[in-house]
């Protein structure tokens, strides 16, 4: 039994049931949402977050559209999925995998013919079924490939933001390869970036590592360098919005950060990615659209006012790693080490 979950489809309601993120850790509260407009705003303020559950969201957000259409034309139906697929389309723009969700919605719908609206419907309602499923299992794989790249008996990692099973339909990516780490047995320590300005370290990653009973410490960002210079860091892992075909990945602001303080302290530096994230059309980090979000972000802490009125502020939600900065991708198909531009492409026609 899931103590906790992300997400879950209602086939009462015709909803999607979303932990609220943007509570957590002081309150878990779960809330339904019936329109499609609703599940956008979800994504859009960040009730649900992380690059792999929006897309599943996503993906349900075209359940609700179709399950809301009074006509039972099936091109009408299909009429429905489009509109809502746009506004959806527009909720985020930095993760790939809201896209990439959406678009694996059309390409498996369009592979059947249904001929009455109650198929239509259960169609749509199974091919988001199946997005959900498959990213458990892409989780649980990537994170068993991890361990090869892991000490025997003891392992301390440095995480940035929350890649756990609040941000994936369950296990989590990077936060799956410290669970699996953990779950083989080995002695686990997790340095847990807090991630400012939203905090998803501090209030989403310990709270999760708490659950999980895995030995963690909460620290600044600007104390990754310190940390690692102070004790025996094995590793950082982190995941990703977004890997371009010559390996440069967007993630949480902060991120490059820790990269490059891995590399000077010689910390291995390691980007869990489902190969759903990585983008073979995006050919290098710049083309990345990065995410700007609201001032208030940065100038408040929960309400609070902490800087100037009136100041001026640049708050990008997510940051481009170069990816000479990685020492490998871990993906549920395997490792990818450099040169990334040639095996990224080798391990997505795998
Ligand atoms: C496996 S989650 C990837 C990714 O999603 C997060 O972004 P956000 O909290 O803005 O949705 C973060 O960059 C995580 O690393």
């Amino acid at each position: 039994m899931r103590p906790y979950k992300s997400i879950e489809w209602l086939a009462q309601e015709k909803a999607i049931r979303l932990i609220d993120q943007k509570a957590l850790p002081s309150v878990v509260e779960y809330n339904n949402y019936s329109t499609v407009n609703a599940v956008a705003q979800a994504i859009n303020d960040m009730t649900v977050r992380g690059a792999p559950v929006i897309g599943v969201a996503a993906a349900y957000g075209l359940v609700i559209a179709v399950f809301n259409e009074e006509s039972n034309d099936v091109a009408k139906l299909a009429a429905s999925m489009v509109h809502a697929d746009r506004i959806l389309r527009a909720s985020r723009p930095t993760a790939v995998n809201l896209f990439w969700a959406l678009d694996q919605m059309a390409e498996r719908v369009a592979k059947h013919q249904p001929k009455t609206a109650a198929e239509y419907r259960q169609l749509v309602l199974a091919c988001a079924q199946e997005l959900e499923a498959e990213d458990i299992a892409i989780n649980k794989n990537l994170s068993t490939h991890a361990l090869t790249l892991l000490p025997k008996d003891k392992v301390t990692f440095i995480h940035h933001c929350n890649t756990g099973a609040l941000a994936t339909v369950d296990y989590g990516t990077a936060l799956g390869v410290i669970r699996m780490a953990h779950e083989s047995g080995r002695q686990v320590h997790v340095f847990v970036d807090e991630t400012r300005p939203r905090l998803q370290g501090a209030r989403l990653t310990s709270w999760e590592l708490q659950q999980q009973g895995i030995s963690h410490q909460l620290i600044v960002d600007g104390a990754s360098s310190h940390v690692m210079q102070k004790f025996a860091v094995d590793m950082c892992v982190v995941g990703c919005d977004r890997v371009a075909a010559n390996g440069d990945f967007a993630n949480k602001v902060g991120t490059c950060n820790l990269a490059m303080v891995a590399k000077a302290n010689g910390v291995p530096f390691y980007v869990a990615a489902p190969l759903s994230t990585i983008d073979l059309e995006t050919s290098c980090g710049a083309d990345i659209e990065i995410e700007e979000r609201a001032s208030e972000e940065v100038t408040e802490i929960d309400g609070a006012r902490v800087a100037p009125d009136g100041i001026d502020v640049y708050n990008p939600a997510f940051d481009v790693t170069p990816a000479e900065f990685i020492t490998a991708i871990i993906t549920e198909k395997g490792i990818v080490y450099p040169p990334f531009l040639e095996n990224l492409q080798k391990i997505k026609e795998l």
